[in-house]
C-alpha cells in the first residue's frame, strides 16, 4: 500500500474505476457491497454512449463512478484482435482498474486469457482475491497470489469477501487515494428510488430466509414488478421466485400464514428505509431453473433495474397473493 495516505485528504476527489474479471468472480456482489453498504446514490443514465454508468459512491471527500467497460462480456468468447483493442483504450481511459480474482483456485489457461486485456494498459490495476470467506487456512491464499503476481504485476493486492465485508473498507480507502482531485459529477442528494427498489427485495428476501430457516435458501430470487408514490403511500409489489412448488408451498405456509408474516416483517422494514407508509403485496411464483435462465437473471441484476429494464409486467395466475 502506498505511504502518504493523510496528505491527500482535503481536495475533493473524483474519478472512474472498472471492475473486471472472469464470469462468477463475484463482480456483481462486490459493486452491491461497495455501493449498497454506503446507500450509495445509483445514476439512471449512460454516463456517454458508449460507457455504462453502474454506481456512483458518494463520499464526503470523493466521488467514485464505476463504470462498464464496453465489450467486455464478449471478450470473453469472441477473441476479435478489433474488440480487444477497443477494450483497451476504454481501459486507458480509466483512473483505476478493479481486476476481481476468485481467490480459492490458482489461475489457469482462461485466467491468463483474461490478463491479457490488462496486459499492457498504462492504468493502475488491483488485484482483488475475492471468496477468501470459503478459504479456511488463510495461507491457503498466498500460493494464489503468488501464482498471479507472476503472470502480471499489480499495483496492489486485496484480500476480500464481496460477500461477508472483509476486507472491503481497505480496498475502498486505497481506490479513494488513486482518484485524482477533481469535482463531484453527480449532484450530491441525486438518489433515484433505484437502490431503494434493490434493498426492498433484499428486506423481502432477508425476511424470507429469516422465516423459512433456511428452507429454501438459494433458490429464493425477490424481483420488485411494481412501486409507485402515491402522496404519503407507496405501493410496492413483489414477486418471490423460487424453484420447485415445494418451496412455494414452504413460503406459504399453512393458509398463506407464514407469507403474512414474511409481508409484515419486510413491509415494517421498508417503512423504516423510506420513512414512509408502505402498501406491499407479495406474490409467489414457481419458476424452475431460473438460476439457468439469463434473461431473468439479467431482470434480477439491479443495474438493469437502472437501465429501466425490470419487470413490470402483471403477474401470473400462477401467483399467490399476501
Ligand atoms: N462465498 C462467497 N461467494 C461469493 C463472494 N462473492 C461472490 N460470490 C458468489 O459467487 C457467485 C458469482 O458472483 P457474481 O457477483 O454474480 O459474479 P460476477 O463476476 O458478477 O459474474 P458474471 O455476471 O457471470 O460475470 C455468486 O453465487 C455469488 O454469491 C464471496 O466473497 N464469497
Amino acid at each position: 500500500m502506498s505511504k502518504n495516505r493523510s496528505k491527500s485528504k482535503q481536495k475533493h476527489r473524483s474519478g472512474f474505476v472498472s471492475i473486471l474479471g472472469r464470469p462468477n468472480a463475484g463482480k456483481s456482489t462486490l459493486l452491491n457491497a461497495l455501493l449498497g453498504t454506503k446507500l450509495s446514490i445509483v445514476a439512471d443514465k449512460p454516463q456517454t454512449t458508449r460507457t455504462t454508468v453502474q454506481g456512483v459512491m458518494t463520499l464526503p471527500e470523493a466521488q467514485i463512478v464505476f463504470v462498464d467497460t464496453p465489450g467486455i462480456h464478449e471478450a470473453d468468447t469472441i477473441f476479435n484482435r478489433r474488440m480487444m483493442e477497443s477494450i483497451k483504450e476504454a481501459l486507458e481511459e480509466r483512473d483505476l482498474l478493479l481486476y476481481l480474482i476468485d481467490g480459492t483456485r490458482r489461475p489457469g489457461p482462461e485466467d491468463e486469457k483474461s490478463l491479457e486485456l490488462i496486459k499492457d494498459t498504462n492504468t493502475k490495476v488491483f488485484a482483488l482475491f475475492n471468496k477468501i470467506d470459503l478459504i479456511e487456512k488463510k495461507n491457503d491464499l498466498l500460493p494464489v497470489i503468488e501464482a498471479y503476481s507472476k503472470l502480471r504485476e499489480f499495483t496492489e493486492y486485496f484480500p476480500i469477501s464481496a460477500e461477508t465485508g472483509e476486507g472491503l473498507e481497505a480496498l475502498q480507502a486505497a481506490i479513494l487515494e488513486q482518484m485524482p482531485v477533481g469535482p463531484a459529477y453527480y449532484p450530491e442528494d441525486y438518489i433515484t428510488d433505484q437502490p431503494e427498489r434493490f434493498m426492498a427485495s433484499e428486506i423481502i428476501r432477508e425476511k424470507i430466509l429469516l422465516t423459512t430457516r433456511q428452507e429454501v435458501p438459494h433458490s429464493v430470487a425477490v424481483l420488485v414488478d411494481e412501486w409507485k408514490e402515491e402522496g404519503r403511500l407507496t405501493r410496492i409489489s413483489a414477486t418471490i421466485h423460487v424453484e420447485r412448488p415445494g418451496q412455494k408451498a414452504i413460503i406459504l405456509g399453512a393458509r398463506g400464514a407464514l407469507m403474512k408474516e414474511i409481508a409484515t416483517e419486510a413491509r415494517l422494514e421498508i417503512e423504516k428505509l423510506l420513512e414512509k407508509k408502505v402498501f406491499l403485496t407479495l406474490f409467489v411464483k414457481v419458476n424452475p431453473k431460473w438460476r439457468e435462465n439469463e434473461s431473468f437473471l439479467k431482470e434480477l441484476d439491479w443495474r438493469a433495474m437502472i437501465g429501466g429494464e425490470a419487470s413490470t409486467s402483471p403477474v401470473s395466475e400462477d401467483n399467490e397473493g399476501e
